[in-house]
């Protein structure tokens, strides 16, 4: 696999930790050993996260270009927007975010606390806009490129999540890179991988890094778009694409895409009971915390597969923590009472 081909731009600590989830595994009854892979603490940039990671693939095209100001898209408390609002503070660059009303959530602080409120602390050109959810290449990204332009500037345009960038599935390819060095320093190999997946960059780049010692399908992906067969769609496109990149040696195939749509419910951002009772029980098993829109999905889902028996007894399960605490602020309603 040929990733090292690729300039990458450190924007994260180094290798993620990995921890044990000892009494969330105990509490679900210790035939199955859970673990975390901690991209929520992999970098110093406005709390990082699974963006942050793949935007160290995005940024020598940046910075090789000239390009003076990043623009992004995502919801309005997208972590994504976040993620490279830090980023270009930390490069000196601009920075323009278009925040579609993705989520049909209202609350007064909504769309002033949390991941928006950080992305404007740090300067960026955020800009409301009243177009629904969909993670797809959208015009009001295109018209916020053209008005940079217009302005005399030179927009790097970056997706919804990285994951329509050509290299948006770099970043995970070496997520597992990183996971079989630190497999050989614990001595043992993970069974499955449990991810969260929206716009399916993040589970792509873990499939086409995992399919390198046949582990590809066993990267479970938990559906938080609650639009499931798009977000399988990109995962598929975006796995071919990467494959062909690092030059794995092999077709992917709709076979490699594991993505269970039993957990994004009722719709994108809006968590269920499961999400919310997901997110306190690992908080109060590991003081690990979760988000409504992403985590909380992706851990609910990883409990139930427990609970069903999915994982064979004596399983070790690596769950990818991608981020996404910083929206907790925006549903403290949801909250109010613990
Ligand atoms: C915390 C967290 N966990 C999982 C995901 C899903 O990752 P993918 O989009 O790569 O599938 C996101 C994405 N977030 C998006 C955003 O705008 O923040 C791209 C949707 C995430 O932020």
């Amino acid at each position: 696999m040929q990733l090292a081909n690729f300039p990458r731009y450190p924007l994260t600590f180094g290798p993620s930790p990995i921890t044990p989830l000892k009494r969330l595994s105990a509490h679900l009854g210790g035939k199955v050993d859970l673990f975390a892979k901690r991209e929520d603490c992999n970098s110093g940039l406005a709390f990082g996260g699974n963006k942050t990671r793949k935007l160290e693939y995005l940024i020598p095209e940046a910075i090789a270009g000239g390009y003076d100001t990043l623009v992004s898209i995502g919801g309005i408390q997208s972590n994504q927007t976040r993620q490279v609002a830090a980023v270009a503070a930390h490069l000196g660059m601009k920075c323009v975010l278009v925040q579609e009303n993705w989520v049909n959530y209202s609350d007064a602080v909504y769309d002033r606390v949390g991941n928006i409120e950080m992305s404007r602390i740090m300067g960026a050109d955020v800009r409301l806009d009243a177009a629904g959810f969909d993670i797809g290449i959208r015009p009001s990204w295109e018209q916020a490129m053209e008005d940079v332009r217009a302005a005399g500037g030179k927009p790097f345009p970056i997706p919804a999540g990285c994951s329509e960038h050509p290299y948006g599935g770099l970043g995970f390819v070496g997520f597992a890179e990183e996971v079989r060095a630190q497999e050989a320093e614990l001595g043992f190999k993970f069974d499955y991988v449990v991810v969260c997946s929206v716009t399916g960059s993040t589970q792509a780049g873990m499939v086409v890094g995992f399919a390198a010692d046949g582990r590809a399908d066993k990267v479970i992906g938990i559906d938080a778009s609650a639009k499931p067969e798009k977000t399988r769609d990109q995962i598929l496109r975006i796995a071919k694409n990467t494959a062909n990149l690092v030059e794995l040696g092999r077709p992917i195939t709709e076979a490699d895409v594991v993505l269970d749509t039993r957990f994004g419910g009722p719709e994108y951002g809006l968590p269920n009971e499961g999400t919310m009772e997901a997110i306190r029980l690992c908080a109060r098993m590991e003081g690990m915390l979760t988000d409504p829109v992403y985590e909380g999905k992706s851990m609910h889902g990883m409990i139930e597969l427990v609970r069903e028996g999915f994982f064979p007894e004596g399983s070790k399960v690596l769950y990818a923590h991608l981020g996404g605490v910083p929206a907790l602020n925006a549903y403290s309603f949801l909250f109010r009472n613990g």
